[in-house]
């Protein structure tokens, strides 16, 4: 039993490594996801190198990939890898029921370009050596925070989340495809995924975060907030949460429904909060349920996708204060972090996640990103305590040892 248990493992994953040898030797943008609940892997690939971008009215996109990062682009366009092939992997199945579409069977396997994307990565510009010294600067962070605190004390915010990075040599004997494993089992209710913008960005994740999802006339979206490490043996019951972190999480919740006053959206369900597992770390969610075609609301998921990003739960409240708050001072850019990425129009669903638990490929390093909700109440220390928690998520697969 666990002798099969184990052959069918090493065979799926060397099914992920042909998938990723076939992308990388296209030279082509694509991205490769595993839902929350779910055990299909599923891959894009687009027909062409060039990197395309698409405006938001996601109903009108083909079938494909969208990444938006976290500041809007001048375009107020996002990045979009469409679906020219789209290929899903059961990973229950035995290795010989694969059916590998050409472009998958034609190449060589074991050692090749992944190998290679991972000891000649060039993504290394001025905006990432910032990003590594401002962001990763405990001084920097615990002021920045201190700050933020004064500035909610003399009420120009009610919340804000501020972030920075974390910047980590990528071992000789990583391996990405069995990092991509790891997290498929290590985080079976997040969304992992990796995409590969070729010269543009690479980035590999886990989010515990929906931002919108479609499927059918139902519309979907969570408020998620509060965080605290899981213990025991029943964490979700044991769960204690301040009232700091209840008012955090509420205040997530109110955005979301202000949103749905502004359009006059008055039929949604809301469920919660309550305490979720995302890694070893607790939050609480709240889950918000709309019937698009009750309401009469057909393009729902881009109105909400709009007025939803960026999210209290990664930018604060109110939001365009909180936003200008950390444009000047966070210090760094946020690149993809605290940004959109998720399947669209895929067997006529979307599922778009704010890009949380993240780490981004530069040459020889990764970087990984975090942030923590402040209040009134906010202990500098303790939401640096946080974001070590956050980045040691998706940090604990880069390396054998923690920095
Ligand atoms: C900003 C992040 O998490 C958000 C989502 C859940 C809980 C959060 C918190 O407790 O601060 C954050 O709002 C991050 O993971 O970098």
């Amino acid at each position: 039993m666990i002798d099969s248990l184990v052959t069918s493992q090493v065979a799926t994953k060397d099914a992920i490594r042909m998938l990723l040898n076939a992308a990388f030797s296209s030279g082509r943008p694509f991205a490769l996801w595993r839902k929350p609940k779910s055990n299909v892997l599923e891959l894009v690939l687009d027909a062409e190198e060039k990197i395309r971008k698409v405006g938001m009215e996601i109903e009108e996109l083909p079938a494909g990939f969208i990444i938006h990062p976290f500041e809007d682009q001048e375009d107020k366009k996002a990045y979009f890898i469409k679906a020219s092939e789209y290929f899903s992997l059961d990973l229950s199945l035995e290795p010989q029921e694969i059916d590998f579409p050409d472009w998958v069977k034609n190449q060589p396997p074991s050692k090749g370009p992944l190998e290679q994307f991972l000891t000649n990565n060039n993504q290394s510009t001025e905006e990432r050596k910032v990003n590594v010294s401002v962001g990763s600067s405990k001084a920097h962070f615990l002021e920045l925070v201190e700050q933020s605190i004064s500035w909610i004390k003399a009420g120009k915010l009610e919340k804000v989340v501020p972030a920075r990075t974390k910047t980590i040599p990528l071992s000789s004997n990583f391996d990405l495809v069995q990092s991509i494993w790891e997290l498929m089992n290590s985080y079976p209710n997040s969304f992992v995924n990796f995409f590969h913008l070729p010269e543009v960005a690479t980035w590999l994740g886990a989010s515990p975060e929906t931002l919108i999802e479609t499927k059918g006339d139902e519309f979907y979206t969570m408020s998620l907030a509060g965080t605290q490490k899981a213990q025991g043996d029943n964490p979700l019951k044991s769960a204690a949460w301040t009232q700091k972190e209840i008012e955090e999480q509420a205040l997530v919740s109110r955005y979301i429904v202000d949103c749905f006053k502004k359009i006059r959206l008055r039929e949604y369900d809301e469920h919660g909060p309550k305490t979720v597992l995302a890694g070893d770390l607790l939050h609480l969610r709240s889950d918000f349920r709309v019937n698009m075609k009750s309401t009469n609301f057909p393009q729902l998921g881009s109105v909400m996708l709009g007025l939803l990003h960026p999210t209290s739960a990664v930018c604060g409240m109110p939001r365009k204060e909180a936003h200008e708050f950390l444009k000047e001072h966070e210090g760094f850019e946020r690149c993809f972090f605290a940004g959109f990425i998720g399947p669209v129009n895929i067997k006529e669903s979307t599922a778009i996640y704010v890009n949380l638990r993240t780490a981004s490929f530069g040459d020889g390093e990764i970087t990984l990103y975090a942030g923590a909700g402040v209040t009134e109440d906010s202990d500098p220390e303790k939401e640096w305590e946080e974001t070590e928690m956050k980045c040691r998520i998706i940090g604990k697969f880069f390396q054998s040892e923690e920095s």
